[in-house]
């Protein structure tokens, strides 16, 4: 049997007269299409050395390495989002369904259940080849439409855009499958859990995307705060004239710390359109689900729906008077000739809490847009560095060997030395990130302050300031740029 060899990307100009891979190289078709035969190796998460002991007190002038970069919980999050939207599983027999392909399961369940739809359903992360994104696709299995209208329903859910409601892109019949489904196209939000796998727990194992098995019941601070992003939602879909008809606790998404999302929206419309109810019959009932999910959160399982009188004692001896008027407001049918709207039950019971969530959202996006202006100044640095990388100890320019070794060139390349090359008194590289970033920012911003770089062999010494070296860099850089002469002269 033929040996695989395993080869290490970073090791391949090691391999001699072996087998010549650059991991570097990209096709057109990458963008498309993903790897589909190993799983990518696993991010090193350790690769930023985790916070020491605080050093209290530190001067005004003073800055530890982390106050630099990202906070490490946020990176983390953000590179296991990357890392499940990158996931693949290989050898899997997986057909290409209209655009999208290399499809991975997300719902893992052996018994699939038909309880939210009538159909079994499966979800599968595939990735478009019309726009290179990743997307989810529902399929609803063994699904015939009867009539071609009803898929139309779908167009107006593409124009609802909420930050509430996971986004329906789209809707289409296929038979890629073996059987004739039907698909729904939504955003795909990695790492997503439902609020049922979250709160009432159990079954969490099932999906790729969550190892663990921890649930815990929500407080009454995180209901309040369901609560006004599922109003939130039903708003925004009662206004264009719809109704969710699905307020479940396996079909709402969290998507980030605090943040869901109503989930599946659209696909009664059409596999159970008009079924002798109007739309404010529908949208009565969203209200209705909505109490339901309250009382089940409240109460830590929908086994309390079976006995909702039991749930609501509960609810009476554990929770807030405002609480309770809030729930019975959702819960309890009105009396004939009489209606309810969210839009009430916003102004009469939530109003205060919408008040806090939005304060609460306002800081938590002050406090992201200082981490991305900081994120900012590190882009910055970045392409800067890499102007520099694109000039200095290049092995040809205009068939000029010599070129990046010359005239301004050079001092660029003693800079790197003076930047990254440095020894300390002992003859040990210096490896200090605050002279980097110093030296870096200093050029970034053509300050006049000087810097002596020695040559290799230390026969040489010039005397340079940041801003003639920035000068350099931008001249080089533009030559780098401009035209070919070559090419012009061919
Ligand atoms: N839009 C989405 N983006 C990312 N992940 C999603 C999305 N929709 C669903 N998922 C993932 O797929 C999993 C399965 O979703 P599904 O709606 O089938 O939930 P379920 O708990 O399995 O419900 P059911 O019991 O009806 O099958 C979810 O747990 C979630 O991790």
């Amino acid at each position: 049997m033929a040996q695989t060899q395993t080869v290490n990307p970073y090791e391949y100009t090691n391999l001699g007269n072996q087998v010549q891979i650059n991991p570097y190289v990209h096709t057109a078709n990458d963008m498309f299409y993903q790897q589909q035969s190993n799983f990518p190796q696993p991010l090193q998460y350790h690769l930023y050395a985790p916070r020491g002991p605080e050093r209290t007190k530190l001067d005004p002038h003073q800055r530890t390495i982390h106050g630099l970069f990202l906070p490490d919980n946020l990176r983390e999050e953000l590179q296991k989002k990357n890392e499940a939207t990158l996931q693949s599983v290989p050898n899997i027999a997986l057909p290409v369904v209209d655009v999208y392909h290399s499809l991975v399961p997300l719902d893992m369940t052996v018994n699939k259940s038909s309880s939210a739809f009538g159909f079994p359903s499966s979800v599968y992360k595939a990735w478009s080849n019309k726009d290179g994104k990743p997307y989810v696709l529902r399929r609803i299995e063994g699904f015939r439409l009867a009539n071609e209208k009803h898929i139309m329903n779908v167009q107006r859910w593409k124009k609802i855009l909420s930050g509430s409601i996971v986004t329906v892109h789209d809707a289409f019949t296929t038979t890629r499958f073996g059987d004739s489904s039907i698909i729904f196209v939504y955003d795909y939000h990695p790492c997503a859990r439902t609020l049922h796998d979250e709160h009432f727990g159990g079954q969490s194992t099932r999906h790729l995307s969550q190892r663990n098995n921890h649930h815990q019941n929500a407080s009454e601070a995180q209901i309040w705060n369901y609560m006004v992003q599922i109003s939130t939602a039903l708003k925004t879909i009662h206004a264009a004239g719809l109704a969710a008809r699905l307020i479940d606790a396996t079909k709402i998404l969290i998507t980030g710390k605090g943040r869901i999302r109503l989930n599946a929206c659209s696909i009664l419309d059409v596999l159970a359109p008009d079924q002798h109810a109007s739309m404010l019959e529908y949208q009565l009932e969203d209200i209705h689900s909505l109490g339901r999910l309250v009382l089940s959160l409240a109460c830590g399982g929908t086994g309390v729906l079976q006995n909702p009188k039991k749930g609501l004692e509960h609810v009476q001896r554990q929770y807030s008077a405002e609480f309770r008027a809030a729930l019975n407001y959702l819960i309890v049918v009105p009396e004939q000739g009489q209606m309810k709207t969210i839009d009430e039950f916003i102004s009469q019971y939530a109003y205060s809490h919408f008040a806090q969530s939005l304060d609460s959202a306002q800081l938590a996006n002050d406090e992201l847009e200082s981490h991305l202006s900081r994120e900012l100044e590190n882009g910055r640095l970045v392409r800067l560095l890499t102007k520099i990388n694109f000039i200095i100890e290049r092995p040809e320019y205009e068939d000029q060997r010599a070129w990046s070794e010359t005239g301004e060139r050079y001092l660029l390349k003693l800079f790197r030395d003076y930047v990254f090359h440095s020894v300390d008194e002992h003859g040990h590289p210096a490896v200090d990130m605050a002279h980097v970033l110093a030296c870096i920012n200093k050029l970034d911003a053509g300050s006049d302050e000087k810097v002596m770089l020695v040559s290799r062999d230390e026969q040489n010494c010039f005397v340079a300031s940041y801003k003639e070296l920035k000068r350099h860099v931008d001249n080089a850089f533009n030559e780098l740029c401009k035209p070919s002469s070559l090419a012009l002269r061919r």
